[in-house]
């Protein structure tokens, strides 16, 4: 017999029926739920009278969109009241249903594919949904984590199961080691450009390689999360040490519990002999810092290159595309991606806001200011990861070189925190940039954490190599 792959492992043990049109319906084991997507599923079946197959041991809320990200904001503090509304139907529909609702003053809180992988909640091999299309992130611990639409999260709260299209199977094998000040949000932007948007679309995609072998879990959720912008709801990384020493520390469970349940998740993985529909390979050895110039994620070059000409996008669509892009973002083809001005600079999502990314911009950040007239503000993924970084100075850092240090939360990742950007150029640790994702005219460019932070300092967009003398 054929060796397996990680993902027909984790997709045959929830299968609880095969259906035509290569359907199955699969059991679902956990949810995670935010006040924009969860809150009036479980509101509307409350006053239904309807009650939740779902247990509260499957669940995991936290209130992260419409949350203020204010030094002293309070629990349900909003920048807008329909946002304090869900945040507040949120947590009473959690405590009538005594699911785990994680407050805004908890240190557990945090952007919900933050803090879910922090508190344990996120397990090898499970089955997860939530309705938010970056879910995704959570398949580096080697989990079938997917997005789910308004609809099917009344289904899975209702039966616990789902009907699920089968995706096939894309292995991205990456190999090299990567240069310093270059991190696994270059890498996702690396492999956007080379195959576009749709590179796995109706795919699951499976990471593998030495080069994600050594990546931390933070960087592995990096690469998963953006797994989003090219076209799937699907990413897989299958356990390993250091996945396990991370479940070591954050699993609620008895360390005899933990172990056997390891012996476990060192299965899961793809067999030697898997045969996927699709296999693509990166070498990384050379790779440099990368940063987007238009209104999609696969709109990225090296910061080293120009602003490439729309002429030579492609097909005729690729280029009116392009063109477009290139008018909304007021860049002319050719012009060195180095030498344009920014406005602002954003750290924070649940792209680039945990630790290792703050330690990265911190580095750049230490003894230096950001450039008169810029806004900065960096939102740390969690209250864990704010705690942790206040406790290395991390704090003392961003706030000296002039960065806001603000709470917890999405804030204007979505644009939700205010129009403070209204026709701003902002440089984003973040994963999406079209037309006025980040408020209204506001023109995002994607980047990593390192370059977010050098670019704040020069008031240009920059490679953090020049700033730390690996030039
Ligand atoms: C609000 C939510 C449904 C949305 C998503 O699913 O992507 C958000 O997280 C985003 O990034 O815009
Ligand atoms: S941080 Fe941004 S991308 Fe992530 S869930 Fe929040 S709004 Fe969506």
């Amino acid at each position: 017999m054929r060796g397996e792959t990680l993902f027909a492992k984790i997709w045959k043990r929830h299968q609880v029926a095969d259906l035509p049109g290569d359907r199955a319906a699969l059991l679902i084991d956990r949810m995670t739920l935010h006040e924009l997507s969860g809150g009036y599923a479980l509101r509307d079946m409350r006053a239904a009278g309807e009650m939740p197959s779902l247990q509260p041991d499957q669940a995991f809320a936290v209130a992260d969109h419409a949350i203020s990200t204010a030094p002293d904001r309070g629990p349900h503090d909003s920048i807008s009241p329909a946002g304090s509304q869900m945040i507040a139907s949120l947590e009473e529909s959690c405590a009538a249903l005594r699911y785990r609702y994680v407050r805004p003053q908890e240190k557990a809180h945090g952007i919900v594919h933050v803090a879910a992988p922090e508190q344990g909640f996120v397990l090898p091999g499970i089955t997860l949904v939530c309705g938010d299309s970056h879910t995704c992130t959570l398949g580096a611990f080697g989990a079938l984590a997917f997005a789910v639409g308004s609809s099917e999260v009344t289904t899975v709260l209702r039966h616990s199961a789902l009907i699920v299209e089968r995706p096939k199977t894309l292995r991205i094998d990456l190999t090299g080691h990567l240069s310093a000040q270059v991190s696994a949000k270059d890498v996702a932007l690396r492999l956007l450009a080379l195959h576009g948007v749709k590179l796995a679309l109706g795919y699951v995609i499976e990471f593998s390689g030495p080069l994600v072998g050594s990546l931390s879990m933070e960087g592995r959720m990096t690469l998963c999360n953006m797994a989003a912008e090219m076209g799937t709801r699907y990413a897989l990384i299958a356990p390993d040490e250091t996945t396990f020493a991370a479940l070591r520390r954050s699993v609620p469970a008895r360390p005899e519990q933990i172990e056997a349940a390891i012996s476990h998740w060192r299965t899961l993985k793809s067999d030697h002999d898997a045969v996927f529909e699709r296999e693509l390979a990166l070498d990384v050895s050379n790779l440099v810092p990368q940063v987007t110039w238009g209104t999609t994620p696969m709109h990225s070059v090296g910061i080293p290159d120009s602003v490439p000409d729309p002429s030579e996008a492609g097909d005729a669509a690729a280029q009116a595309a392009a063109k477009q892009a290139l008018n909304y973002m007021r860049l002319e083809p050719g012009q060195p991606i180095s030498s344009v001005p920014i406005d602002a600079a954003f750290i924070g999502s649940c792209t680039n806001a945990r630790i290792s990314d703050l330690r990265a911009a911190a580095a750049i950040l230490k003894g230096r200011k950001i450039s008169p007239g810029i806004r900065a503000m960096c939102t740390p993924g969690s209250m864990a990861v704010r705690a942790e970084a206040e406790a290395e100075g991390l704090d003392r850092i961003f706030i000296d070189a002039g960065f806001e240090w603000r709470k917890s939360g999405c804030s204007n990742c979505g644009g939700r925190e205010g129009p403070i950007w209204r026709d701003l150029r902002v440089i984003s640790s973040t994963n999406r940039n079209f037309e006025n994702r980040q408020g209204p005219g506001t023109r995002t460019h994607l980047a990593s954490p390192a370059t977010v932070a050098a670019s704040a300092v020069t008031g240009r967009i920059t490679d953090p190599r020049a700033l730390l003398g690996d030039l």
